[in-house]
């Protein structure tokens, strides 16, 4: 990958707990999901749900006893109850920007580094979320590398003519159903054509998917944060991804790598 060059680069990148924390000073750091679900824009009758939903499928997301087909029809129940809760709530368009703001929502130590070193050398950073783009837009705008080389493809929240939340456009994403090839139809693809060296990051089995269908991969190198459960789960990234990170809330590994393989090093 070093060899070939910064032009022959893409990074897809997962967004909640990989390029955002799990946790700091020991709490646990919210989803695009939690920020909405745990903010004033909720009714409490309400985030009793949404917590009982993620308490009931969050353990099925992440239990590596299941396979991903035995899962995937969970993963849709949960987010279909959770967006049709959400929709109830009417949430307003031009209050997402509060919420993240006060929420406890953060990018991983030395996020800067990585996202500017992307930016100056024009390598596409593709995120695939099963979260909100609306809020994940957010929380990188806030931070202040929402720059033009970063793509969004997400659950994307459809407002009526007051701004009010009535309905999520598209195909619904969830943690298993993340591929790239979702794209081959799309404007996006033809920027990615002579892109044929991947970086890819995520904090979950599903996210090992993301890169499929990215036409003549040359080079992939799947970097994976093992945050939670670690060592129920540890046999399995370690089977699935090149590079397991334990606990760690930094981008320090993927930075160091990056520079590495544009010649930065
Ligand atoms: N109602 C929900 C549904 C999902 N989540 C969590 O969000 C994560 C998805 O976002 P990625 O950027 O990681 O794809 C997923 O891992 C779920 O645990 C949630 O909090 N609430
Ligand atoms: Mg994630």
């Amino acid at each position: 990958m070093r060899q070939a060059g910064p032009n022959t680069v893409q990074i897809i990148s997962d967004f909640d707990m990989t390029l955002t924390r799990f946790a700091f000073n020991g709490k646990r750091c919210p989803t695009c999901h939690n920020i909405l679900d745990n903010s004033k824009l909720i009714s409490e009758d309400c985030k009793v749900k949404l917590e009982h939903l993620l308490n009931t499928y969050y353990p099925i997301e992440i239990d590596s006893t299941r396979s991903v087909e035995d899962k995937t029809p969970y993963m849709v129940e949960w987010w279909t109850k959770a967006h049709e809760l959400l929709v109830q709530q009417k949430i307003n368009k031009d209050l997402l920007a509060v919420v993240v703001r006060e929420s406890d929502a953060m990018l991983r130590e030395d996020y800067q580094i990585f996202f500017d070193h992307l930016k100056e050398r024009n390598i596409p950073l593709l995120i695939f979320s099963a979260g909100i783009g609306d809020v994940l837009e957010e929380v990188i705008r806030q931070a202040g590398v929402f720059y033009p080389n970063v793509k969004v493809f997400s659950n994307y929240m459809d407002f009526d003519e007051t701004g009010t939340l009535r309905a999520f456009k598209g195909e619904l994403i969830h943690t298993y159903n993340k591929r790239e090839g979702a794209l081959l139809n799309t404007g996006h693809f033809q920027e990615l054509h002579d892109r044929h060296n991947v970086l890819l990051l995520g904090d979950s089995i599903g996210d090992l998917t993301m890169a499929d269908g990215v036409q003549n991969i040359e080079n992939i190198l799947k970097i994976g944060y093992l945050n939670d459960k670690v060592e129920e789960r540890m046999e399995s990234y370690l089977k699935s991804y090149d590079v397991v990170l334990v606990k760690d809330e930094t981008m320090e590994v993927p930075n160091g790598i990056l520079q590495y393989i544009t010649g930065s090093q």
